[in-house]
């Protein structure tokens, strides 16, 4: 019997694990971490209503959003010396704050705004299909997630700074950890470089690189040319890719 609960109780945890993301993604649109930071001490639901004009009508609903945070360890539980609840942040919410210099909440704005989720309820059609190189992505949108960018100006910006925002973490790890890979060459292509700014950090570790960011013409449209010492060239790597001592292919 008891077995059988537990059993039960996994399915609905299970079937409303997507909460969990909607709720985070809540979070940053709503740049709840932030108001956290402003306020300097662990905030109330009071405090955060104010901050982020939710009207008090809903705090009971924001206080729930706090608590499930909390349990995914997005912000941390406190009581005021008053006995309120209040909030503060984590080292995980840290990465939601806009001052951060590795802010991750375009990521999270990204990989969960409605254009990547709307195909995973595609998932079965495209498992009964037999041919695999149409993605759930393309049977959803009738284009992949680059056509769709090429049409979609707002989504192609949120998602070139989200790929900026991850290599920017990665990049200022491998430019101090992975240094003798790249010692000795002289010049790089960046193959689906985006707009660049793993270049821009690669030329800025080691001096006298050349580096050639290769992308999509969209992409290296709306690139800005930060250095003299980084080329855009824009094509489709499945086609021909520029040359270069050494290639990158980064995510
Ligand atoms: C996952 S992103 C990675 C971006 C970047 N390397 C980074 O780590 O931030 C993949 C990149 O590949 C580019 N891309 C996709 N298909 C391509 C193709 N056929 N030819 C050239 N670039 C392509 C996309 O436009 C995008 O900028």
């Amino acid at each position: 019997m008891e077995e059988t609960l537990k059993a039960h109780a996994q399915l609905w945890n299970v079937t409303f694990g997507f909460i969990k993301s909607m709720c985070l993604k809540c979070a940053v649109e709503l740049e709840i971490p932030d108001a956290i930071h402003r306020h300097g001490t662990p905030a109330t639901v009071s405090d955060l209503c104010a901050s982020l004009s939710v009207p008090r009508v809903k705090s009971r609903h924001h206080r729930s959003l706090m608590r499930l945070l909390s349990h995914e360890g997005l912000s941390e539980p406190h009581v005021t010396p008053s006995g309120e609840e209040a909030f503060d942040l984590t080292p995980v919410s840290l990465f939601l704050l806009s001052t951060s210099i590795h802010c991750s909440s375009t990521s999270v704005r990204m990989i969960l705004d409605r254009y990547i989720m709307d195909s995973s309820q595609m998932l079965p059609e495209w498992l009964r299909r037999p041919d695999i190189s149409t993605s759930p992505f393309e049977i959803t949108h009738g284009k992949d997630l680059w056509g769709l960018n090429t049409v979609m100006p707002q989504f192609n910006r949120i998602f070139n700074s989200e790929m900026e925002g991850d290599s920017s973490f990665v990049i200022d790890i491998v430019t101090r950890i992975c240094r003798k890979v790249f010692r000795g060459i002289g010049s790089l292509v960046d193959v689906g470089g985006g707009t660049g700014l793993t270049a821009v950090k690669l030329v800025e570790a080691f001096t006298g690189l050349w580096c050639i960011v290769f992308d999509l013409p969209h992409v290296i449209a709306t690139a800005p040319r930060a250095s003299a010492a980084i080329e855009f060239v824009s094509g489709d790597m499945f086609i021909e890719v520029s040359r270069a001592e050494a290639a990158l292919l980064e995510n």
